[in-house]
């Protein structure tokens, strides 16, 4: 943790896990973990913020935090979805909000800037014209930021993962039901082609009743990890991959949720992790401080275990696999497997689909593709690919947040699915460092999950946002 972000919880009461007065002072951080798991049981829930409707904002005002490698690209889509105000931009380096501004010039979006501080942004969030604060810094900052700007009376939506411990997943769910703000992480891979369709096939049956999920976060980043000036800001990536888990877990259970309804008829139970031994990134960087001494403090770090797999069991019975390397050369997978009592289908390494001994034929394929396209990727499918961002499924997960916020609609991701799916990290660790023992997942929708309905597939009440292309 950077001392200005642990100077920031302690002046803003967001305090460090010791501070819950659960008597947590001189238990390691996995210790500190479990009782939080434990003490949480009998959590009630002050508002389901689960199919919460918050009034209909005709325009919606944005203010962008973080504008590295992941924010412009953001500032670009919403600036074509009609609706969207860009009225600021922050980010603590002033040359990178420098950058955005010259890329709107020319469009109807005139922001105000914020710069040049760890805490500008604080400035900007308080301002009383902005509706939604928009999150894409380092993982550190997701929830400080979100629950700042919830507290200040913003929706707040971040990059993934939204919490890096249980008590800030907390700490997303205690705030976004007392201030009735939503708070929502961008998990754009929910928003992708094939895992839509999956889910759209799952609602209508095809594959029987569910069984088993796969996701992953198989993705050879360990050169950019390492890239000393052009990469991550202030090499915040590297530093998190000291923790041992899987780090980096929504990407690939993000879909897999939606289409099994966790937080919304069934519910995650247990969880048990485990993670190989680190074989090359300490090894990188006893490479490269052999050579330039800016990477010394790295060489004498223990890093993660390269594969993460980590094995869940929901209430109702089915079983979850995620798995996290971006480390080792591999191709890209996210795997996004579905296995049920009629069917499966599977994403990576080659999309195929079954409902039997063998893989569907290219045309059963297509006429599949013809019957479950569901609405989203009818209204604005071609459109976002056009502008792009993942191939368009980024596109189509902002076109969505703001049609919401505009149409007065619950959210597809609240803030129960952005907690749960972060605390696979914290979960993991505990698991990994602990022989791979079980742990218990909190349930954050406090057993509000027995009756929450699952997300909504018709753009019913909305659609009606445009996009300037
Ligand atoms: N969903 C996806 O597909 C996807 C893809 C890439 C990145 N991401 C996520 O986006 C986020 C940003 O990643 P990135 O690749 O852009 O990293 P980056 O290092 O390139 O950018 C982070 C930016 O945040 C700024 N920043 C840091 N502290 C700040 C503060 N206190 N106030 C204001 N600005 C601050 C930095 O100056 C930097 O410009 C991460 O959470 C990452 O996981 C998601």
């Amino acid at each position: 943790m950077s001392n200005k972000r642990r100077e920031f919880l302690k002046l803003s009461g967001l305090a460090g896990i010791g501070m819950m007065g659960t008597g947590f002072t001189g238990l390691s951080r996995e210790e500190q973990e479990k009782v939080l798991v434990q003490s949480k049981k009998q959590y009630v829930q002050r508002f389901n913020m689960s199919g919460f409707s918050a009034p209909k904002l005709d325009v919606v005002r944005v203010g962008v935090i973080g504008l590295g490698m992941r924010g412009p690209g953001a500032v670009n889509r919403l600036s074509k979805i009609q609706g969207v105000e860009i009225k600021a931009l922050c980010d603590l380096r002033p040359e990178m909000v420098d950058k955005v501004m010259k890329s709107l010039e020319g469009t109807s979006h005139k922001p105000e800037t914020y710069s040049g501080s760890t805490f500008a942004w604080k400035k900007m969030v308080d301002r009383d014209d902005l509706d939604l604060i928009y999150i894409a810094t380092p993982w550190e900052w997701h929830t400080p930021m979100a629950v700042y700007a919830m507290e200040a009376g913003k929706h707040a939506v971040s990059e993934v993962p939204i919490a890096i411990s249980l008590e800030e997943c907390w700490q997303l769910v205690e705030t976004s039901e007392r201030t009735k703000k939503h708070c929502m992480q961008l998990e754009n891979c929910c928003y992708d082609f094939f895992e839509l369709m999956t889910l759209n096939m799952a609602r209508d049956g095809f594959f029987g009743d569910i069984i088993h999920g796969e996701g992953a976060y198989i993705h050879d980043l360990l050169d950019l990890n390492f890239q000393k000036d052009t990469g991550y800001q202030d090499m915040w990536r590297l530093k998190e991959n000291y923790r041992n888990g899987n780090i980096y877990p929504t990407h690939g259970l993000g879909p897999v949720c939606q289409i099994m309804n966790i937080n919304r008829g069934d519910q995650m139970d247990y969880l048990t992790s485990l993670s190989s031994n680190d074989f090359h990134m300490k090894a990188r960087a006893e490479q490269l401080a052999a050579e330039d001494n800016f990477f010394a403090s790295f060489a004498t770090k223990n890093f993660r275990g390269n594969m993460n797999t980590t094995l869940v069991k929901t209430k109702k019975g089915k079983s979850i696999m995620i798995q996290h390397d971006v480390s080792s050369p591999r191709p890209y997978s996210r795997i996004h497997l579905i296995s049920g009592t009629k069917g499966m289908a599977r994403k990576w390494p080659v999309p195929g689909i079954s409902t039997g001994h063998g893989w569907m034929k290219d045309e059963e394929v297509k006429e599949l593709e013809e019957k479950y396209t569901p609405e989203i990727v009818k209204k604005v499918g071609e459109m976002a690919k056009k502008i792009g961002g993942h191939g368009g499924m980024d596109f189509m997960m902002d076109w969505r947040l703001i049609d919401c916020l505009r149409n007065g609609l619950p959210l597809d991701q609240d803030v129960y699915d952005a907690a749960l799916w972060s605390s696979i990290t914290p979960l993991s660790e505990w698991s990994v460092a602990n022989r791979s023992n079980s742990i218990d997942i909190p349930d954050f929708t406090a057993g509000a999950w027995e009756t929450n309905e699952p997300v909504e597939l018709t753009l019913k009440g909305g659609g009606t946002t445009g996009v300037n292309a």
